[in-house]
């Protein structure tokens, strides 16, 4: 079977975009994987699956894979990139859009500069509903947000624990560059205390409206970028009162800004989209590692 694809990036966090607006697109978890192997396949952090949407307030379903193969919630660099093929495909005129993810409708907007603004809705800061379970370890209060000590390798490490409807653990650090983040990232990633596994968020803070931030995604490991991830770690900062919005997110593959105002209200998420190119992929040939 033959697939035809489009590679993206939005700040170097990228994906392959399969169109499957026509007809349903269902693959194994392997065949995931091996599309985004950077070796054997195509390569990309997530593979994003473009659909049309069987609600009356949503114009397209996104669903969203991580490159070990597993579905999960949302996507913030992937969002932005879907606006972006949606409408260089021709698949809608609208320059702003409703997508129906797993957790709910996000509202996309291509900005004229090429920019794409995504509403990605408030942020959840129950514990439970993060999932984040923090039994017996220690609090601390800090403003308006509870910081949570997580056992890493016998050191406290303070997190936040946002969902944007995928997981997050935030956590300030002094010099993001220099912390061991590839070290520190897979032991927060598979913490007990987080039942789906987590995305681990490293920010450093420059000033009241800048901060640095190294995202080691949960199903991905460390990428250039991660939108929910620097959606997340803004909230943290906010409540936390080192942070005021509006805020410029620099990562590894470029700045993101991202405001908000209250628990209530939604989190702005605005940064670029790019297609790279488009290709044909035989998904008999794919020939995935033992
Ligand atoms: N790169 C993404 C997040 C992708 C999903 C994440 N790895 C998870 O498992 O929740 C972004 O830009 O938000």
């Amino acid at each position: 079977m033959k697939l035809h694809f489009t590679k993206m990036h939005g700040a170097g966090n990228d994906f392959i975009v399969l169109d499957a607006t026509a007809a349903p697109l269902d693959l194994s978890a392997a065949q995931w994987q091996a599309l985004a192997d950077r070796h054997f396949g195509i390569g990309a952090d997530q593979i994003l699956i473009v659909e049309r949407s069987t609600r009356p307030d949503a114009d397209f379903r996104y669903r969203i894979f991580n490159n070990d193969g597993g579905e999960v919630e949302h996507c913030g660099n992937g969002a932005r990139c879907f606006v972006r093929f949606v409408s260089e495909r021709g698949l809608t005129s609208k320059r702003s859009i409703r997508v129906e993810v797993q957790h709910g409708i996000i509202t996309l907007t291509l900005q004229d500069n090429g920019e794409v603004t995504v509403d990605m809705g408030a942020p959840i800061l129950d514990p439970a509903q993060v999932p984040f379970v923090p039994g017996a370890l220690p609090t601390r209060a800090e403003s308006e947000d509870t910081l949570y000590g997580l056992d890493i390798n016998g050191q406290t490490r303070w997190i936040s624990a946002v969902s944007m409807g995928n997981p997050h653990a935030v956590q300030v650090v002094d010099d993001v560059e220099a912390f061991p983040v590839r070290e520190e990232g897979p032991l927060v990633e598979h913490h007990p205390a987080f039942p789906k596994r987590v995305n681990a968020g490293y920010m450093q803070i420059i000033d009241r409206n800048t901060i640095h931030l190294r995202v080691f995604e949960r199903g991905a490991g460390e990428t250039l970028a991660c939108g929910t991830g620097a959606c997340a770690a803004v909230v943290a900062g906010i409540r936390r009162n080192l942070l005021d919005t509006p805020v410029r997110v620099k990562t590894h593959g470029g700045w993101l800004t991202i405001a908000w105002g209250s628990a209530t209200d939604s989190v702005r998420m605005t940064g670029p989209a790019v297609t790279v190119f488009e290709g044909t992929i035989d998904l008999d040939r794919l020939n995935p590692p033992a």
